[in-house]
C-alpha cells in the first residue's frame, strides 16, 4: 500500500510505516494520507484513499465534513505534542513577565566601553515581575491546557480553568488546586495572564473578541498557542493601542499584528520539538496501520472509536450513515450471500456510524458478492475488506 505525505513528517513515523511494508509517496494511487498543517482540499483526496491522518492535534486544515460524507475517517494524534506546547506556553508566560528579549537585544547592542558600567547602570530598564502569586486563566483544559494549568501551579501561580466540554479522562489529570470557572467572565476579570487552548471550529472563530477583551484587566497578557482565527487580532491591536491590554503573544502570524510593539509572534512552532514530532508521527503511523490492516479506528475525529482484536479470519468494515435499520440491512446481506457472521460490532457518532463484521469462512466469489451487495445499500458510504495476518 502507498501513503502520500504532506509536510515534514518525522523520520521515525515514516520508518514505522516502511517497516510495516508501506511505500511512501510512490507513483501510484494512495491508500492513506499523512499530513501536518497542509491545507487539504477535498479534491486532493483520491477515491483510493481510505484514511487521512493528521500528525498533530488540530484538524481545521482538513475538510472533515466532505470526507465524512465520503466515508473516509480522519484521525489526529491527541496529546502527542501537548508537552511541547505546554513548555512554549510557559516560556511565553515568563517572557510576558520579564523583558528578556529586549534585555538580550540591549546587551548585544551596547558594545565598547566599561562593561560593568554599561550593564549595571542600565539594567533598571529591564526589571520584570514574578509569576508567583499571579493568576493564570486557562481556557480549554484538554491535553495542552491541563498540562499548562498543572505546571503553572508549580510556578506558584493561582490557576483558574474554563472548559464546559471537558472530557472525563482529561478531568482526572487536572490538579484539584485548579479553580473551576463555571463562568468565563469570572476568569476574564480575575486573570493577570490568559492562555487559550481550544480548537478552531466555527463556534470558536473569534472566541476572544472585543467584548471578551474588554472584560480583561488592562494589565493582563494574552497568549494564543491554539490557532489564528480563535483570537480577533484586529480587536487585540485596538485593545493594545488603547492600553486596555498589556501584551499579546501568538504562534500565528497575521499582518495586522506586526506594527504593534506589544505583540510577540512565533511562526507556529508550538509542536515543533523533536520529541513531539516523533511521538505524533509514531501515533499517526500506528493509527494508519490499525485502520488499513485491521479496520480498527483509533482517535478518529469523525467516526466512532472501534479497536477490537482480530479474532476471526476475515472482517468487513462498513462506514455508513447513522440511521435506523443499518444493522438489519447489513446482516441481511450476509444472510443472502450465505456467510455466517461470527461477530458484529456497531458504533455511532453523530451522523455517522461504523459496523465491523467478523466471519471465518469465505467461499469462491463471495468477497465480490458481499461487497457489491453492501455497496448497494444507499446509506453505506464506504467499506473495506480485511484478512487476518498469518
Ligand atoms: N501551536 C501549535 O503548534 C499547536 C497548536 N495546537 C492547538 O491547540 C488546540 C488544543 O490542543 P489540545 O489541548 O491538544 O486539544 P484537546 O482536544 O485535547 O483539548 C481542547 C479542549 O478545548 C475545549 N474547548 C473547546 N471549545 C472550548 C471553548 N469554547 N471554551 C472552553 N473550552 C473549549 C474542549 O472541551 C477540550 O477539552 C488544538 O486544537 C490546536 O488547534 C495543538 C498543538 C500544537
Ligand atoms: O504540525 C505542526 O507542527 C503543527 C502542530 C499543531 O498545530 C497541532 O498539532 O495542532
Amino acid at each position: 500500500m502507498n501513503i502520500k505525505t504532506y509536510n515534514a513528517i518525522s523520520p521515525k513515523g515514516l520508518a514505522a510505516l516502511k517497516d510495516a511494508g508501506y511505500q511512501i509517496n510512490a507513483d501510484e494511487d494512495a491508500d492513506g494520507i499523512l499530513l501536518r498543517s497542509q491545507k487539504l482540499q477535498n479534491s486532493d483526496v483520491a477515491d483510493s484513499v481510505k484514511a487521512v491522518v493528521r500528525a498533530g492535534a488540530g484538524f481545521n486544515n482538513i475538510p472533515v465534513a466532505d470526507l465524512s460524507a465520503r466515508g473516509i475517517p480522519v484521525f489526529n494524534t491527541p496529546g502527542g505534542n501537548a508537552n511541547a506546547v505546554k513548555e512554549l506556553t510557559i516560556a511565553a508566560l515568563i517572557m510576558a513577565a520579564r523583558p528578556i528579549l529586549a534585555a538580550v537585544r540591549f546587551a548585544q547592542e551596547t558594545r565598547g566601553g566599561d562593561v560593568s558600567l554599561r550593564t549595571e547602570s542600565n539594567k533598571g530598564g529591564y526589571r520584570g515581575t514574578e509569576l508567583s502569586g499571579k493568576t493564570l486563566g486557562v481556557i480549554g483544559l484538554g491535553n495542552v491546557g491541563s498540562k499548562v494549568a498543572n505546571t503553572a501551579l508549580d510556578l506558584d501561580m493561582e490557576v483558574i480553568g474554563y472548559d464546559p466540554g471537558l472530557n472525563a479522562n482529561t478531568a482526572w489529570r487536572i490538579d484539584r488546586r485548579v479553580e473551576h470557572a463555571s463562568n468565563l467572565d469570572d476568569l476574564l476579570n480575575k486573570s493577570d495572564y490568559i492562555t487559550v487552548h481550544i480548537p478552531l471550529n466555527e463556534a470558536n472563530r473569534h472566541f476572544i473578541d472585543a467584548d471578551k477583551l474588554a472584560k480583561m484587566k488592562p494589565s493582563a497578557a494574552l497568549i494564543n498557542f491554539s490557532r489564528g482565527g480563535i483570537v480577533d487580532d484586529q480587536a487585540v491591536v485596538k485593545a493594545l493601542d488603547a492600553d486596555k491590554l498589556r501584551l499579546f503573544t501568538t504562534d500565528f502570524s497575521d499582518d495586522v499584528l506586526f506594527d504593534q510593539p506589544k505583540v510577540m509572534v512565533t511562526p507556529h512552532i508550538g509542536g515543533s520539538t523533536i520529541e513531539a514530532e516523533d511521538t505524533s508521527a509514531m501515533m499517526a503511523a500506528h493509527q494508519m496501520e490499525a485502520f488499513l490492516e485491521d479496520g480498527n479506528i483509533i482517535n478518529s475525529v469523525n467516526f466512532p472509536e472501534m479497536n477490537l482484536p482480530f479474532t476471526s479470519q476475515y472482517r468487513i468494515g462498513v462506514l455508513h450513515k447513522n440511521v435506523p435499520n443499518m444493522l438489519g440491512q447489513i446482516s441481511k446481506v450476509f444472510g443472502q450471500v450465505d456467510i455466517n457472521i461470527a461477530e458484529l460490532n456497531n458504533r455511532s457518532r453523530g451522523d455517522y456510524a461504523y459496523t465491523l463484521v467478523a466471519f471465518d469462512h469465505l467461499g469462491q466469489g463471495q468477497t465480490e458478492a458481499i461487497q457489491a451487495e453492501l455497496k448497494a445499500i444507499p446509506q453505506v458510504l464506504n467499506l473495506h475488506f480485511y484478512e487476518k495476518k498469518a
